[in-house]
């Protein structure tokens, strides 16, 4: 099976061209193996395997399996990468947005191309966050008013989350010093904590200024990764709700940089972000 290997600012995935006749069996063959793909010793190695799909009602549909095999709803710095995937194969050159069919609906992306004619960055319109509770989905807060640092019980500490689906479940914690949080003994128990059912993203936020934060992420179905696109943009949604920062923010990920928009004219999330190629290559797992 061929593969592309791309990252997103070091969220990295391997691409899978499922446009051609064979798409729905290599589609199914990617699904069945996302976790030996995924496997940093064994396999290839990769934060996720992205399905390169034919749409439905418009040309392209994204899918995105998590390295643990469960499939996600969206993924951001994967849907920047499914762009630059396309651009670069001369799909949906002509259109200056392309409408993209994912399990958070359809999304618009709109390529930057570099000096080498290539897509450098990816301009992603992440659609609205969704914060009624039941739809993130958390059994957290009540009716329809949002989840707005709220408290839970998780790795014997209280922890005050902020729940915002972008398509895929995010837990948002502000912590004061983020690079020497205890991550990797917090994130898993937010992970699985009761009160997400579907699981969820977990991110830890310190914020610098109203228009600048830092981020880590403790991934659903993925552990810690380098970045998160969907989570950047919760988090900025959460930002905006705790009164923390202000709607447009550059959100320093460990693995780069995001500039995240929460738009007041129309309540989309906007994102803007680098892609990048690493390798061909052909799997015979
Ligand atoms: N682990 C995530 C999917 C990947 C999201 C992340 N890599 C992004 O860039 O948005 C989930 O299960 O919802």
């Amino acid at each position: 099976m061929q593969f592309t290997k791309m990252h997103g600012i070091g969220n990295d995935f391997i691409m899978v061209d499922c446009l051609g006749e064979d798409g729905r069996a290599l589609a199914q063959q990617a699904r069945a193996q996302a976790v030996a793909l995924c496997d940093r010793k064994f396999g290839i190695g990769g934060d996720g395997v992205i399905l390169v799909l034919p749409g439905e009602t418009v040309a392209y549909q994204m899918r995105m399996l998590n390295p643990d095999g469960s499939e996600a709803e969206m993924c951001g710095n994967g849907i920047r990468c499914f762009a630059k995937f396309l651009y670069d194969r001369g799909h949906g050159k002509d259109q200056a947005e392309l409408p993209v069919e994912t399990g958070a609906g359809l999304l618009h992306v709109a390529v930057q191309a570099g000096a080498d004619g290539k897509a450098a960055t990816v301009r992603v319109d992440m659609g609205e966050p969704v914060l009624i509770p039941a739809l993130v989905p958390t059994t957290l807060g009540e009716g329809e008013s949002p989840v707005v640092s709220l408290p839970i019980e998780a790795a014997g500490r209280t922890l005050l989350v902020t729940a915002v689906s972008m398509g895929n479940p995010h837990a948002v914690i502000f912590v004061d010093n983020v690079k020497d949080y205890p991550l990797e003994q917090v994130g898993p128990f937010v992970e699985s904590h009761a009160a997400f059912p579907k699981r969820t993203n977990t991110e830890f936020i310190e914020v610098i200024s109203e228009n600048e934060t830092k981020f880590r992420v403790w991934e659903r179905g993925a552990a810690e990764t380098l970045a998160c696109g969907t989570g950047a943009c919760a988090s900025v949604v959460a930002g905006v709700l705790n009164g923390k920062t202000g709607r447009r923010v550059l959100v320093h990920l460990p693995g780069g940089d995001l500039d995240i928009e929460w738009s007041e004219a129309d309540n989309h999330v906007y994102m803007t972000g680098a892609a990048a190629d690493v390798f061909e290559g052909n799997w015979v797992g």
